[in-house]
């Protein structure tokens, strides 16, 4: 709650001035009951005409001095809301986006979905409940109580009688409904994931004839979430209707109770009439006030689910005094490197030793599981290693930027990832100003040249979502031409080749080798052949590093590698491999 208030502090100015303007407002509507009664008792009943004209001119002119505060005052509370929550969503961004993949983890995306949306709009509608009401209804209320007594205290009873009844309908609704808000909340969150996963999956839901179960499952959060949305609304219409009736049945009262005082001469008609707008009023600014006992609860739900990725202070965060690179070499050195995942009992890495040298190729091979990628996630910090340390050019990754880090890293993932644009913005996304040649020596280089051309609209060609209009391998070559246009020091491939034939998979990796000249390249492959000629080979098995050296040197001795090789090919194609 306190992380979200922070976010109006910049506009504590403006709801100063909105309080001003629903002061004014609440004196205005104060002051016409009394005015109403005034041309009744000495307008109409002495049919003094002047008396009726000027009393009405002045009435005329409060209700203009109404209208123009609550305009005034509704058009600031709108823009202080809009304003807070769109710098509370670009907070959440940003905190977002700070994030280590293990923060990533502890909160789904669907739910960091729902917090920076769904939550963010019912914080912004309460903001602007609160700042229209949450000080007009007291000032309204307090001011309508002391003029009604000053009216009259025998009709006094009515108004009491009516507040009663209207708290106990409220405290019946907040207790039931309350609950309920958080609720509501998850269920969102559920029913987000699981349309989250079925888009992201439909094709493998097809393909396992999954929709009857898979529409089952949706239905079923579905179903979850109208039940308590119904019970929450009915809960609440059933609140409007009732205020109505105790609002029409205290206007009876008042009317009938009245009456009496009039005939026995102790009341005039005019103040009676008075009587019964301060009544109204006093009846309306409680439910205003009760109702924000029960929007505020809601909303704090919200704004605490919202304080809550906030909050979060990231795992990996940089140095306070950061180190800066002296000599832009390339060389990454893993020392007694150990790794556990947050929350995993075993370790996923144990006393890793090696160096990647630049203008050398380091490979990464080893059975699936045996924690390839894992490995080459800890060199941009995706994760921090759990013991030992990683340097860069000397200095431990620690104790540089985050950015200037990432800055020496072309890094391309094992699922090819493309942003929606065209190819050209995909390829800039490594480096913003990348001119046309570079972008096509690029492309040329990571073998998608060929299938660029041959879009109707070249480098111009729609990506769409995700990169859904090209191929597996399409996207692989237009990840790696994207690390490629940035001319990083170190060039990271987690398994970047696997959807290349491997005619492709040759042709890319002699391109690379003559145009990337001395960075230092560590690439992750299952294929034997992708690594065959590397300049060292680590060889992974369960987590620990089972050999190191050259193809020769590992066939000789590492019987993991070796095992893997004969799986392979045979040997002959070893043999052939390295021609
Ligand atoms: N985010 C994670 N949280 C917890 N454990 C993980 C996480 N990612 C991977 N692991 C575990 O760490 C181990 C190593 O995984 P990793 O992805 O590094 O293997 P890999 O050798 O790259 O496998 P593959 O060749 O199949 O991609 C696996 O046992 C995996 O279950």
């Amino acid at each position: 709650m306190k992380t979200v208030f922070r976010y109006y502090k910049p506009y504590i100015w403006l709801i100063a001035l909105i309080l001003a303007f629903l002061f004014g407002q609440a004196m205005c509507e104060l002051a016409l009951p009394g005015y109403m009664s005034d041309i009744i008792n000495n307008g109409i009943v002495k049919q003094d005409m002047d008396y009726i004209w000027k009393t009405g001119l002045i009435m005329l002119a409060v209700s203009a001095g109404t209208v123009l505060c609550s305009l005034a005052g509704s058009f600031l509370a709108s823009r202080v809301s809009a304003k807070s929550s769109r710098d509370i969503r670009r907070a959440l961004f940003r905190k977002v986006t700070a994030f280590s993949a293990a923060e990533l983890e502890d909160f789904s995306t669907a739910s960091l979905i729902t917090r920076s949306t769904n939550d963010v709009q019912m914080v912004q509608q309460a903001t602007v409940m609160i700042l229209r009401l949450a000080c007009f209804a007291p000032m309204m209320g307090i001011g309508a109580i002391v003029r009604a007594l000053n009216t009259s205290v025998s009709l006094s009873w009515t108004v009491g009688l009516a507040l009663l009844v209207i708290v106990c309908i409220m405290l019946m609704a907040f207790f039931l409904v309350l609950p309920k808000f958080k609720v509501l909340q998850s269920k969102l969150d559920r029913l987000n994931l699981i349309m989250k996963e079925r888009l992201s999956g439909i094709l493998v839901i097809r393909a396992f004839n999954t929709e009857k179960s898979e529409e089952e499952r949706f239905d079923t959060a579905n179903v979850e979430l109208t039940k308590i949305n119904v019970f929450v609304n009915r809960a609440m219409s059933f609140m409007m209707p009732s205020l109505m009736f105790v609002m029409n049945g205290v206007s009876i009262l008042i009317i009938w109770a009245g009456a009496h005082l009039i005939e026995s001469q102790d009341l005039m008609i005019g103040d009676m009439l008075a009587y019964l707008q301060y009544a109204m009023q006093v009846i309306m600014s409680f439910l205003f006030i009760t109702m924000m006992f029960i929007m505020i609860p809601r909303a704090a739900v919200s704004a605490q689910r919202i304080g809550q990725v906030l909050d979060v202070e990231p795992t990996i965060e940089d140095s306070q005094k950061p180190q800066s690179l002296e000599n832009h070499k390339g060389v990454v050195q893993f020392s007694n490197v150990s790794f556990a995942y947050p929350d995993a009992e075993e370790k996923t890495l144990e006393n890793i030793s090696f160096t990647a040298q630049p203008g050398k190729t380091t490979a990464i091979i080893g059975g699936t599981g045996s924690g390839k990628s894992t490995l080459i996630s800890l060199i941009p910090r995706f994760y921090d290693v759990t013991e030992g340390e990683i340097l860069l050019d000397g200095i431990n990754i620690k104790d540089m930027t985050q950015h200037e880090l990432r800055d020496q890293i072309g890094y391309v993932p094992q699922k090819g990832m493309l942003f929606s644009g065209t190819i050209a913005t995909n390829l800039q996304y490594g480096k913003e100003d990348a001119t046309a040649q570079e972008m096509l020596e690029a492309a040329e280089t990571a073998q998608a040249l060929d299938f660029i051309s041959e879009k109707e609209n070249g480098f111009d060609e729609e990506v769409s979502q995700g990169g859904t209009n090209v191929s597996g391998g399409q996207k692989q070559r237009l990840s790696i031409a994207r690390a490629l246009v940035k001319k990083p020091k170190i060039y990271i491939f987690d398994d970047s080749f696997s959807a290349l034939d491997f005619k492709t998979d040759k042709a890319l990796r002699d391109a690379l080798k003559k145009k990337v000249g001395d960075s230092t390249i560590i690439i992750v492959a299952q294929r034997i052949n992708t690594i065959i000629d590397a300049d060292q080979i680590l060889v992974m098995d369960e987590g620990k590093l089972a050999g190191i050296g050259s193809h020769e040197e590992l066939m000789e001795n590492c019987s993991v590698y070796k095992e893997i090789a004969l799986s392979q090919l045979s040997e002959q194609e070893l043999e052939r491999g390295r021609k």
